[in-house]
């Protein structure tokens, strides 16, 4: 898995134009927190959800779904079936890269379904949450800044970060948006 990061860090690195150790070098694929999420079989699935929608709080996650499905991606205000591929994984762009990238990346929001069938598995790696970080500062970066490109958000510890976005619970307002500086 930390293989699999270091490859994407330099990918990210690479398409918003910085050298591709940079995210590497921030960090960012240092350490990886794996949970493994088990959804029982819901007999009446049109009354709940299995995970609310969220967007995740660190750098990067990187997902593997079982055969169920039931993973949703939000696009364009519409909710998007991410079909279970075998051996293929899902990438999600994650709350503190989007600061990062001073949004030119976008954390993406997600949301489980529940179905009759299952149980459903996932195994999910999160970059960037709840490791050896904790007290280093991150911000916008400062290769990314310019006249015409200004910072749009404050600067934050990881473990703030982390500590604030689960305070604030699944729902309401985001700490992302308790960041920004500038007003859409
Ligand atoms: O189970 C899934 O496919 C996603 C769960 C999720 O979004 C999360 O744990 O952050
Ligand atoms: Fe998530």
């Amino acid at each position: 898995m930390l293989k699999i990061g270091d490859s994407l860090f330099e990918l990210l690195s690479e398409a918003l134009g910085l050298k591709s150790n940079y995210l590497k070098e921030m960090g960012c694929a240092e350490g990886v927190n794996v949970v493994y999420n088990y959804y029982p079989a819901c007999p009446q699935p049109e009354l709940t959800l299995g995970t609310t929608q969220h967007a995740d709080i660190g750098f990067i996650s990187v997902l593997v779904q079982d055969d169920v499905g039931g993973l949703q991606v939000l696009h364009k205000d519409h909710w998007v079936d991410v079909p279970p591929m075998a051996d293929g994984l899902v990438i999600n762009i994650a709350n503190l890269l989007q600061v990062m990238s001073n949004d030119n990346f976008t954390s993406v929001k997600h949301r489980v379904l529940v179905k009759n069938a299952g149980p459903r598995v996932s195994i999910i790696a999160f970059f960037g949450v709840g490791f050896t970080l904790g007290s280093r500062i991150y911000g916008p970066i400062e290769e990314l800044l310019s006249e015409e490109n200004p910072p749009r958000y404050k600067k934050t510890t990881i473990q703030d970060f982390v500590a604030q976005s689960y305070r604030q619970g699944l729902n309401g307002i985001s700490f992302l948006d308790m960041l920004k500086l500038t007003k859409d």
